[in-house]
């Protein structure tokens, strides 16, 4: 594990945006990971940058997305297919029928989770961008007794309701459900970068990169990855020094 801590998020969002672009040069038709939230924010604004200034191309990318809210389509502001749309997908030159975020409208979910697992598998995630929730779950995979390994339905605890309650008009609005890739879908990528930012996650991070692995932290699973790297400010990261 390779855990970074920078003194100001713009050194942050670069050094991420970097980890990305290099990627894309070596590998232009690369498969990425992608993830929404407030974390990845500053991370997706700086590739913009680089691709308006001529060092990036998405040209010959895919992206493939981790999760999205079940009932939700991709024209509702707080969907995630939303949310790429107008933080990445149209401000860079990916093809938009190369972008794949989960269909929240599918009427059959597990029909819509086989097909998304089996374009993963074909794909082959280079590099999955990872945020954090509070309670230490990755994409939708929240704490529990037991994980799923592929993509599937999940039901969203309460404190990740709460959490997500800012991208709605009330918490009624968030919706209960979500699809998300699996554990198994995130561990299978070639490279993981988890983000976390601000004091209120600097425990959980703690937990999740130095404690027990287990299922009531979904994100301890990430010690596993032989390829994993860790960027933090300073906030979240108090503790990694
Ligand atoms: N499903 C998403 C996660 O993928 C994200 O990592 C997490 C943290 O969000 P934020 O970055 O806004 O703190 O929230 C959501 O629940």
């Amino acid at each position: 594990m390779n855990l970074l801590t920078f003194r100001t998020e713009e050194d942050l969002n670069r050094a991420g945006a970097g980890l990305i672009a290099s990627l894309l040069q070596i590998k232009p038709k690369a498969a990425l990971g992608l993830a929404t939230g407030s974390t990845p924010i500053g991370i997706y604004e700086e590739l913009v940058k680089l691709h308006r200034s001529g060092s990036v191309s998405f040209a010959k990318a895919s992206s493939y997305n981790l999760d999205e809210y079940v009932g939700l389509s991709g024209s509702h502001p707080a969907s995630y297919r939303c949310f790429m749309n107008t933080h990445l997908f149209d401000l860079v030159d990916i093809d938009p029928a190369n972008t794949h975020v989960p269909n929240g409208l599918a009427v059959d979910l597990e029909q819509e989770c086989d097909y998304y697992d089996a374009m993963l598998e074909d794909a082959g995630i280079d590099l999955q961008l990872l945020g954090l929730g509070h309670n230490g779950h990755i994409g939708f995979n929240e704490p529990d007794d037991s994980l799923i390994a592929g993509t599937h339905a999940a039901m969203l605890q309460r404190q990740t309701i709460e959490a997500n309650a800012r991208f709605f008009d009330s918490e009624q609005d968030v919706p209960k459900q979500a699809i998300t890739m699996g554990v198994a879908g995130i561990m299978k990528a070639r490279q993981i970068m988890l983000v976390v930012r601000g004091a209120s996650k600097a425990k959980i991070a703690q937990q999740a990169l130095t404690g027990p692995i287990t299922t009531q932290c979904p994100a301890s699973l990430l010690q596993l990855h032989p390829n994993l790297v860790v960027l933090m400010d300073e906030a979240a990261g108090a503790w990694a020094k």
